[in-house]
């Protein structure tokens, strides 16, 4: 059936009113095909594919195509042959489903009329994917097409199984997904009117690896400590014999201002060391999250996990945090500064509290990659190209703040991983950040939570099956996670509240 789906004709690439190449496209590919000039020996011809631009021609003359890609592309798994006289350039689409109005950036591009039954049809073909039991190749759609790229998920980018692990007239199961969490775990001090009120696990990927252990997602932890690490924990991390484990201090009396909007002060007071790229497995994942909280991450290490994993998510903390040298207080450089930027349009998303996110550019991040800004108990706002929205909050009873931006990336990328849509992914993001602030330390989440959300998650991914309407109701979404997550309240209360900084009484 995929097959009646599959390009019906090649598109002609005319410059200067002549063909240069023939192409066409699917879901994950773009396909180019050059006929060759005739007694040239095929060891002659060239071909180099970069993730953004093209170069062909003949060795030793100048090349005959030497252009930008209108889109970025997988590098590692585009190709090119010969066969008789013609190369065929295999272009593996970076953002799967993405619809190509032209291989060749700002040229030859397809009218509108083209572009839209292009777009039908890969939507079709996305369709016909999702549900291998049935025939969408006499299918129509009526009024605007939705874009294959967003519909049922931006996690369609690169998430989805290939078509060939799934079988057919079974419901669609997405394989066990395997995610790298790269950052240092941390022993997190928490510090109130001068005294010490708790001593934690923290790091972002000890609360991250807690959301996805819980949701059944499989995960692989790189993380550094030193010999006075004090936790047991799942994934084991990298012992230093010679170092101690990164320690924060979170102030939480040091940094309120006139209108009571405060956070914490934080303090690095000691610091592990960084993670190499020789530190990461070589194997390929899913899904990469590059997660440091006390300068781990180098560039060269983001680097090998652009190289490794399909989708990279990224917290800007990672980057963009420097350090007092006297007294370790975090303070952030912009984006642009951070010796990172050259790297950031091989990422994924990016995620940034509504503080950090004053340190870059959104208008421009958000052309390079999708930009989640979390803002507290108002929930978060997700940035992409031309669109923008706002996912709500769910409420909750704050008695400390710390690891909520980590919980919320711990549970959008459960649902980008499950194949929820970047908006329904960011909702769980804001159940699992809200149960969090509820918590000192790690939240232990309750099964029944856990069990309802998975069954919510399983509905809500049928519903947008079969309508896509159901697509921007958000609030139906959040709806029927709310009472999921209220059953999880503990009924134990939290001795000490902090409440935007304050002690409060829950
Ligand atoms: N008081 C709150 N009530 C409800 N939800 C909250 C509250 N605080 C945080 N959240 C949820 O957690 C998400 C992340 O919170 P926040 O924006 O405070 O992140 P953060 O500053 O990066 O946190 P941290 O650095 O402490 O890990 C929010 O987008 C929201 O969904
Ligand atoms: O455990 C916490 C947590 O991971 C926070 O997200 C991070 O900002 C802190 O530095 C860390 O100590």
């Amino acid at each position: 059936m995929a097959e009646k789906l599959a390009p019906e004709k090649r598109h002609d690439f005319i410059h200067n009113g002549q063909k240069v190449f023939e192409w066409d496209q699917t879901l994950e590919e773009v396909n180019m095909y050059i006929t060759l000039p005739p007694n040239v020996h095929p060891k002659a011809f060239h071909c180099k594919i970069q993730s953004k631009h093209i170069e062909v021609g003949i060795k030793g003359n100048p090349p005959y195509l030497n252009h930008d890609l209108s889109a970025p592309v997988k590098t590692d798994c585009s190709f090119w042959t010969l066969e008789d006289d013609i190369m065929h350039i295999t272009l593996q689409k970076r953002e799967k489903g993405q619809t190509w109005a032209s291989p060749i950036l700002g040229q030859g591009q397809l009218d509108p009329y083209a572009t839209d039954l292009e777009q039908k049809r890969l939507m079709l073909q996305r369709f016909q994917e999702e549900n291998p039991g049935f025939d969408f190749s006499q299918a129509q759609f009526t009024g605007n097409c939705p874009d294959p790229r967003s519909f049922m998920g931006a996690a369609i980018m690169t998430l989805n199984p290939p078509p060939s692990q799934q079988t057919p007239h079974s419901p669609r199961r997405i394989p066990n997904r395997r995610v790298l969490i790269v950052g240092n775990y941390c022993h997190d001090v928490l510090i109130q009117n001068g005294s010490i009120v708790a001593e934690t696990l923290g790091g972002a990927a000890s609360f991250i690896s807690n959301v996805l252990d819980s949701s059944s997602v499989s995960c692989e932890l790189v993380s550094k400590v030193g010999h006075d690490f004090r936790y047991e924990v799942s994934h084991s991390p990298i012992v230093v014999p010679e170092k101690e484990t990164t320690v924060f201090e979170a102030y939480f009396d040091l940094g309120i201002d006139g209108i009571g909007h405060a956070d914490r002060v934080l303090k690095r007071v000691s610091a592990c060391d960084p993670i190499l790229p020789s530190d990461i497995p070589d194997s390929r994942f899913d899904f990469g999250m590059a997660v440091g909280v006390g300068g781990e991450i180098l560039p060269e290490t983001l680097e090998k996990m652009v190289e490794i994993c399909d989708v990279v998510a990224v917290d800007i903390q990672a980057l963009i945090r420097v350090f007092d040298p006297v007294d370790g207080a975090v303070k952030l450089v912009d984006l642009k500064e951070s010796g990172f930027f050259h790297i950031l349009h091989r990422i994924g998303f990016l995620k940034a509290s509504s503080d950090e996110a004053l340190f870059m550019d959104i208008e421009q991040m958000k052309q390079l990659c999708c930009v989640v800004v979390t803002n507290g108990e108002k929930g978060c706002r997700i940035y992409h190209k031309d669109d923008e929205m706002t996912v709500p909050p769910f409420l909750a009873k704050q008695v400390d703040p710390t690891g909520a931006g980590d919980s919320f990336l711990g549970g959008l990328v459960v649902g980008l991983v499950e194949g929820l849509s970047v908006p329904d992914a960011a909702l769980l993001g804001n159940l699992f950040g809200s149960i969090t602030v509820e918590h000192i330390g790690q939240p232990k989440f309750d099964l029944m939570m856990l069990q309802r959300v998975k069954d919510e998650v399983q509905k809500r991914k049928k519903q947008c099956n079969l309508s896509s309407s159901h697509n921007n109701d958000y609030n139906e979404f959040h709806e029927r996670l709310s009472p999921a997550r209220f059953s999880c309240v503990d009924s134990q209360l939290q001795p000490k509240l902090l409440v935007n900084g304050h002690s409060c009484d829950r």
